[in-house]
């Protein structure tokens, strides 16, 4: 064998990572998935980000994109040669010089409740008798969908915004602080924490915001066969899916920080996308939904973003652009 096909196939591949529990466990699955795929080592490199370092809150930083610019930093100097991100948290807007290389079949799109005690939403409610249910989240979708759902039936959810690692959050409700927590299926499950879930909670009550559960893997658009090694892991379903709610947040404007929920589900050969918007007191909630056919080809990705952008335009006719203007 010559020297250079052996360095080829021996130089590891470098991976960027954020250091907290949640990267470190998604970018360990996809190195191995990497690995197997290539036939070449991974290696971990940890990069630190905004949104890691600071003590502010997501909204206060301004929203899209803390976490993901400093791998996409590290990615555009050749410090490393790919990037996962969780897809929910990459700003719509395709970056110059990257390519999204594969989105990997997509795990648990919904949300959870870990609560004290083990309880459900409804059991809260109850025991909380006489005083709201103290619940922590900093995500106006989620304060939107769970004050929608406590006003609909006379109850009270006080949101309390919390910041910090899965860890963090979760001993909120086991120091008394808080009754609840609400935190993505996907994670919990990736981390090895699904044990810990008192409810799923169903997407008519709680919408997911677009892309969650997915990953994405980024590479330099100068690297052709990198990104067509990375491709093997690519999942058409979930691209589509994902696309259809992208596309639908990108033509709302709205940014990871908006109460903005959507859901594609493909059903036969028709991708099923379900858009919420509201205000985070969850006095308003508008929920619109559409159904399109969806041939699981090169055309798919097209075809689905084309349902979000439609989806898009008669949420705006409803007037989404006037809730998305609120602030808490
Ligand atoms: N914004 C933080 C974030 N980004 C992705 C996930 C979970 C994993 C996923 O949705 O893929 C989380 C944590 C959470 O919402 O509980």
């Amino acid at each position: 064998m010559q020297q250079g096909q052996l360095d080829a196939e021996t130089i590891p591949l470098r991976l960027g990572t954020r250091r907290s529990p949640l990267a470190m466990a998604q970018s360990g699955m996809v190195a191995r998935e990497v690995s197997r795929a290539t036939g070449r080592p991974v290696e971990l490199v940890e990069i630190t980000t905004y949104g890691d370092t600071s003590r502010e809150h997501l909204a206060q930083i301004g929203g899209t994109g803390v976490f993901v610019s400093a791998l996409r930093d590290a990615l555009l100097a050749g410090e490393i040669d790919f990037a996962v991100h969780s897809l929910k948290d990459l700003p719509t807007a395709a970056p110059e010089g990257l390519l999204l290389a594969a989105i990997p079949e997509r795990e648990d799109v919904r949300d959870a409740l870990v609560a004290r005690e083990g309880l459900d939403l409804e059991t809260l409610v109850e025991k909380c008798a006489g005083r709201p249910v103290r619940i922590g989240t900093g995500s106006p979708r989620r304060m939107a969908q769970l004050n929608a759902w406590a006003r609909s039936r006379g109850q009270e959810i006080e949101t309390v915004p919390i910041r910090g690692n899965v860890d963090t959050r979760i001993g909120y409700t086991h120091s008394g602080e808080l009754d609840a927590v609400v935190l993505a299926t996907a994670g919990l499950n990736r981390l090895g924490r699904s044990a810990e879930i008192s409810q799923h909670l169903a997407p008519e009550l709680m919408l997911p915001a677009p892309g969650q559960g997915a990953l994405a893997i980024e590479c330099r658009a100068d690297a052709p066969e990198l990104a067509a090694a990375l491709g093997a892991l690519d999942h058409l379903p979930t691209r589509a899916a994902v696309a259809a709610e992208r596309a639908l947040l990108a033509a709302l404007e709205a940014g990871c920080s908006a109460p903005v929920a959507a859901l594609a589900r493909l059903e036969e050969h028709e991708l099923r996308l379900e858009g919420v918007i509201g205000t985070t007191d969850g006095a308003t909630l508008l929920m619109m939904s559409t159904t399109g056919p969806l041939p699981l080809d090169g055309t798919a990705e097209q075809t689905a973003r084309a349902l979000g952008h439609a989806l898009a335009a008669r949420l705006l006719d409803g007037g989404a652009a006037g809730l998305m203007g609120e602030r808490v």
